[in-house]
């Protein structure tokens, strides 16, 4: 580990930079200023203005700036939290203005395009550890952001051969540990398949769900409006996220989500098959399955 990173009495770095203080960034500097474990220093970055008057006003960081090349020159550890679309620019930004031996991570919700975009810009004295914390809500920007986000959530690491040293990826684990994540660590490409089917599908879903009522006619429209209960909320409340955000994501990661979404369509049909032609037995047993994944989700949430 790099002489600079501290010990786990101390914080862990010195200077801890985070590109995008949105909903994950912000929870991010909200978790290091509330137990002081993560960093001595703070220092957000954002293109918005507003955005950054607010996280001055909130106090979670100690300098807050729209200049991302001067504020990580003396960082340990440098974390981009930008939509995924923009990682790549932020990255070619950031990369040269670092200090030798600083890390560079990020928590873009999909990693093969990310690394893609990223390593380009890579310099063999710095070493860059991908990172996807598994925790959201459906609302971003600064005010969206609260400490306690990732407690027992996962949060999963892609190191890569060549540029992730052990030591990096080991105070990236711990970073977020710290952050109260519990951390795994997979290859990116099979990151990108479980989190098209864990995450990306049931978003696409919800965004085409809310879509199809809208598009009813009125009278059903306002009657779906009017007397959607918990199921179809529980849809709006994913389909709620940020368009930008999203629509990087479905781009980004497109061959898993049509892989993913084809399937589905696959099951869809079987299950309207079963429905047309009066086959209990496909039926229940396909909500039974539903029923035990539940189950063991909460179970294992418990536990
Ligand atoms: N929202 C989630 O549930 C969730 C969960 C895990 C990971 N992620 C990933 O984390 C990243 C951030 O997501 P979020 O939900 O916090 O987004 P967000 O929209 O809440 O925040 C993004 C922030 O980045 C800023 N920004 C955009 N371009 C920038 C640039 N070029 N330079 C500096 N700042 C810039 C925006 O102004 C905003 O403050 C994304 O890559 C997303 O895929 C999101
Ligand atoms: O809980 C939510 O609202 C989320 O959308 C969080 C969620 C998810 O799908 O689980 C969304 C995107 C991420 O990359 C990680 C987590």
């Amino acid at each position: 580990m790099d002489d600079r990173i501290a010990s786990s009495a101390n914080p862990l770095f010195d200077t801890l930079v985070v590109i995008g203080p949105g909903l994950i960034g912000a929870s991010v500097l909200h978790r290091a200023r509330r137990d002081g474990t993560l960093a001595r220093r703070l220092i957000a970055v954002d293109v918005n203005p507003v955005f950054r008057d607010r996280v001055r006003e909130l106090g979670i960081a100690d300098e807050v700036t729209g200049d991302a090349a001067s504020a990580v020159a003396d960082a340990d550890c440098v974390m981009l939290c930008v939509p995924v679309g923009a990682m790549g620019e932020v990255a070619a930004t950031v990369v040269p203005a670092m200090r030798s031996g600083a890390i560079l991570t990020d928590t873009g919700s999909t990693k093969v395009a990310v690394i893609e975009a990223i390593k380009p810009s890579l310099r063999p004295d710095i070493s860059y550890v991908p990172a996807h914390p598994m925790a959201g809500t459906e609302f971003s920007g600064p005010d969206a952001g609260f400490a306690t986000l990732f407690d027992d959530r996962w949060c999963l690491l892609t190191p890569l051969q060549d540029v992730s040293s052990d030591s990096a990826v080991e105070a990236v684990e711990t970073l977020w540990q710290r952050c109260g994540a519990r951390t795994r660590t997979m290859a990116p490409e099979h990151h990108d398949r479980v989190c098209a089917i864990v995450s990306h599908l049931p978003h696409l879903l919800a965004f085409t769900i809310c879509g199809t009522a809208d598009d009813l006619a009125d009278q059903t429209r306002s009657e779906v409006l009017d007397f959607a209960a918990s199921g179809f909320r529980d849809f709006t409340r994913i389909a709620a996220s940020d368009p930008i955000m999203w629509r990087d994501i479905f781009l980004s990661n497109r061959e898993a989500i049509l892989e993913m979404l084809a399937r589905f369509m696959e099951d869809a049909q079987a299950m309207a098959r079963a429905i047309r032609w009066d086959d209990s037995d496909y039926i229940v047993d396909r909500i039974e399955r539903g029923r035990q994944i539940r189950r063991s989700l909460i179970g294992n949430h418990q536990a």
